[in-house]
């Protein structure tokens, strides 16, 4: 598990480690861990690095990584960006050597231009997590000025991006970032992750805060998380789940989302729908059963219009959302729910869906994203899974819990019928016993790794990605690191 902690937790936390330690110290390690890192991303000798100084703490970590470097014969340079910079730490990097210009205001001179378009590494020490969304008025045009081929290393965070992970704006984008201690939201958020490049949490000895604001499972929490049976087991104990998806328009959803239920590892499906899905379903997925009975949790929704609903569809599945079952609602689905359930509730819109249910409950859409996801959630007493490149799955705010933040698929995972694989998924861990939050978000994980699995490095097919589940969660129990 990885896990982000607020920001005024992490400024909490570093300055009761700053109070125990001699003056300096943690800015010292914070260096050297920075150092440590470029000169292994350092390709040759004579590379030459070009380090983004502003006026905060993080620009004194910028500097003395920069003196740190010159000593190792790098050639560096360091651009002071800010109103002010820190002293001591300029003062390190002049006297190891470092070559110093300024770019506080207006246009870059000619030197600070041909420098960034012929920079290896580029250190991005402008803000840290005590910047505000988006690049000074004067930097605002920096990210074109740098060369593409440059390794571009934030300090703390890429300049520009939202601490909190909420909002997308202008920003650096990092190939890499180096965080202290601890990942912070924006690391781990739809909003900004983009930005970040590859994560990389060096240790400088600050004390983890309590409480997490962001959780994201690894593969190797599957392996607890996962409902595996045991010898009493029989197919209801492991979990029957229904599935009221799919209809005369779209058919095949059903089948991707009972195929993924059925290879997720279900002890039993029960399929409830009209009979152009229920015929391909009996074809194409013999080891489900038709119509309703008793469950253990409910899909609902995927490739299912309620305008059109076909009259047994549509009481089975109020009947189901009336029930102290646990119910994933999906697609169509959504248009069922006006108000909080008593019973475990999973729904699982993308950013459209999303922001059409919330105007249906008359809740405020503006800035979209997590921040929506989390007022659909408190309004509905429900868990929110937003689907996206990065997903996200929000519990209501009083129940307390971090939100989780998958980010496994490869981007060909964006087709047609993948979100009706996820609801399978979701189904079944629900039927399983999961709480919404690990159902949601354990199953993003293994919708992520099985699109991969499927065709790596390729495009894939929703189908694909069904049928494959089964072997990916197998490799995830036996060998969760490979
Ligand atoms: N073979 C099948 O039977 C398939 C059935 N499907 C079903 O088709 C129905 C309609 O689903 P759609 O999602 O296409 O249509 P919707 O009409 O629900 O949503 C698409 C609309 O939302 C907007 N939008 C905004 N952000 C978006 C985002 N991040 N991702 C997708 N759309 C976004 C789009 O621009 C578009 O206007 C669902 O019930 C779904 O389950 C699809 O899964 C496709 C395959
Ligand atoms: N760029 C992306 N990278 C990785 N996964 C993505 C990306 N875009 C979408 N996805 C995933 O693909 C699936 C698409 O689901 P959805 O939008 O419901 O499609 P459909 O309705 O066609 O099934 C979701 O699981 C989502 O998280």
């Amino acid at each position: 598990m990885i896990r982000a902690y607020s920001v005024a937790d992490v400024r909490a936390a570093e300055a009761s480690e700053t109070d125990r330690q001699p003056q300096g110290e943690l800015m010292a390690r914070a260096a050297t861990g920075l150092t440590d890192v470029v000169l292994n991303r350092l390709g040759h000798d004579g590379d030459r690095v070009v380090v983004l100084v502003g006026s905060g703490d993080n620009g004194g970590d910028a500097l003395y990584a920069a003196g740190h470097l010159a000593q190792a014969d790098a050639n560096v340079l360091a651009v002071l960006v800010g109103r002010s910079q820190h002293e001591g730490g300029l003062e390190y990097a002049r006297t190891r050597g470092v070559s110093v210009l300024e770019w506080r205001a207006g246009e870059a001179d000619s030197q600070v231009l041909s420098a960034l378009a012929e920079a290896d590494v580029v250190i991005d020490g402008i803000a840290g997590i005590g910047g505000r969304p988006g690049l000074p008025e004067h930097l605002r045009e920096l990210p074109d000025h740098i060369a593409d081929t440059a390794y571009v290393l934030a300090v703390d965070l890429p300049s520009g991006c939202d601490p909190a992970g909420l909002v997308t704006g202008p920003s650096i984008y990092a190939d890499e970032t180096v965080t202290f201690s601890m990942a912070k939201p924006v690391h781990l958020l739809p909003a900004t992750e983009y930005a970040v490049g590859l994560l990389n949490v060096v240790d400088i000895g600050v004390r983890l805060p309590k409480v997490p604001v962001v959780e994201r499972l690894t593969r190797e929490d599957v392996l607890g998380l996962w409902p595996v049976p045991g010898p009493h087991d029989d197919k209801y104990s492991r979990g029957v789940l229904g599935v009221v998806a799919g209809g005369e328009t779209y058919t095949g959803a059903a089948v991707m989302a009972v195929t993924a239920a059925v290879t997720a590892g279900i002890g039993m499906v029960r399929y409830v729908g009209p009979p152009a899905p229920t015929d391909l379903l009996r074809s194409r997925v013999p080891e489900a059963v038709f119509g309703d009975g008793r469950c253990q949790a409910w899909a609902i929704g995927s490739g299912w219009e309620m305008d059109s609903a076909d009259p047994q569809q549509l009481s089975v599945a109020r009947a189901a959302l009336a029930s102290s079952l646990p119910v994933v609602l999906d697609a169509g689905g959504l248009d069922l729910i006006d108000e909080p359930r008593d019973a475990p509730t999973l729904l699982t819109p993308h950013a459209g869906e999303l922001g059409r249910l919330a105007e249906r409950l008359g809740i405020p859409t503006g800035g979209g994203g997590v921040a929506l996801a989390q007022r659909v959630a408190d309004h509905l007493q429900a868990t929110v899974l937003l689907k996206g490149a990065v997903t996200t799955v929000v519990p209501p705010s009083d129940a307390g819990l971090p939100l989780r933040s998958q980010a496994d698929a490869p981007a060909w995972l964006a087709t047609a019928g993948a979100g009706d694989v996820l609801a399978g998924i979701c189904g079944a861990l629900l039927a399983g016993g999961l709480s919404p939050l690990d159902a949601g978000s354990l199953a993003a994980l293994v919708h992520g790794v099985a699109a991969e699995d499927a065709n790596p490095g390729g495009p894939v097919r929703a189908m694909d990605v069904a049928h494959q589940v089964g072997g990916t969660v197998a490799r995830l129990l036996h060998t969760p690191t490979a």
